[in-house]
């Protein structure tokens, strides 16, 4: 039976752990230590502890451990290679890696760097940390898992399968790029905006933020088509990806989106996994990023006056 190793131990990474424990051999690695006694409240509020095989990198560098089946990488999207490189040389160069990250930046990366095969996850399960021993499971929704070069099918299917096992529906699929950049699309006109001005989702429905998400959208639109990815419905052109966007902020009017958490808690975000590709691809492509670079600029401009304070 093959063993996860699950490296970023935040809210993706123990829900994921929680769900595998039962019935899976899993390490959950952090750079600090933290109690292996982790609570998960489920989506309809029970609480439940597990005991979780969890330890810091430094103490996987000192003691070998037994090669791994998965390492699911589970930190935020700047993160990520740093992370791999603190355990790379504890790890056979075959091993495979799961990639959880929003976005499209560690993804190519590391599928370019890493010689094992490299599977992409993308989510619509969301969670919370409530500090270091537990994790709230806020909502279930399905994960889809592939890789970009198309070559690592029967891995994708058999990773799916253990997690559906595990009660984390996934499935495998044959278009992952295509699927984290509808995500990224959705996520660039959502997050940015609501963590600039701190508001929920549906608030964006108002006529002061209205209009910019178009803008955004128009842009957004445009860079899609450039790159060959359709909006997920079958529609086409920037009407679909606004209505998408759209009924996205409806389905999330009250959550807090992940952008504005980090925002909230003076972490660095995501904006250079989300809005850094957008805007490499329409300056190869020659389109128009005004938007997207203010929004980019703006929230750089955030992070630093936080980081400066604390
Ligand atoms: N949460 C959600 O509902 C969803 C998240 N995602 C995506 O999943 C990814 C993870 O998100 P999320 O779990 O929310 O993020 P969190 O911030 O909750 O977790 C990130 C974890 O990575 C750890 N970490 C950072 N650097 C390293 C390192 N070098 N070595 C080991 N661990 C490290 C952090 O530890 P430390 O405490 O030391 O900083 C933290 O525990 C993101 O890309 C996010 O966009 C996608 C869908 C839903
Ligand atoms: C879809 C959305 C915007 C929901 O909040 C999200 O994915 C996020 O918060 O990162």
């Amino acid at each position: 039976m093959a063993s996860h190793w699950i490296l970023g131990p935040g809210a993706i990474g123990r829900l994921l752990a929680h769900s595998l424990v039962p019935q899976f051999a899993v390490t959950l690695i952090g750079r600090r230590a933290l109690s292996n006694e982790q609570r998960l409240t489920t989506p309809e509020g029970e609480q439940r502890v597990q005991r979780l095989n969890t330890l810091t990198v430094a103490q996987m560098g000192s003691e070998a451990q037994p090669a791994p089946g998965f390492v699911h990488i589970t930190t935020k999207a700047m993160a990520a290679e740093a992370a791999l490189e603190s355990i790379a040389s504890q790890i056979p160069p075959t091993t495979t890696l799961v990639l959880w990250q929003n976005g499209f930046l560690a993804q190519p990366r590391i599928t370019q760097a890493w010689p094992g095969p490299v599977l992409c996850a993308t989510t619509t399960q969301g969670a919370y940390l409530t500090g270091d021993d537990g994790v709230v499971h806020a909502g279930r929704g399905p994960t889809f898992i592939g890789d970009l070069t198309n070559q690592h099918h029967a891995l994708a299917e058999a990773l799916a399968e253990t997690l559906s096992r595990a009660h984390f529906s996934a499935s495998a699929v044959g278009d992952i790029r295509q699927r984290l950049w509808q995500k990224l699309a959705v996520n660039a006109a959502i997050n940015p905006l609501v963590a600039l001005h701190e508001v929920h989702n549906g608030e964006l429905r108002h006529e002061v933020y209205s209009a910019r998400v178009e803008a955004v959208v128009k842009e957004v639109a445009a860079i899609m088509q450039a790159e060959g990815i359709q909006p997920p419905k079958g529609e086409q052109g920037e009407h679909a990806w606004l209505a998408l966007v759209w009924q996205v902020v409806d389905n999330t009017a009250n959550n807090k989106a992940s952008m504005l958490q980090d925002v909230e808690a003076k972490r660095p975000t995501e904006r250079g996994a989300i809005l850094g590709p957008l805007m490499e691809s329409a300056k190869r492509h020659q389109l128009p990023c005004e938007e997207l670079v203010a929004l980019d600029q703006q929230l750089s401009k955030k992070e630093t006056a936080y980081a400066s304070l604390s």
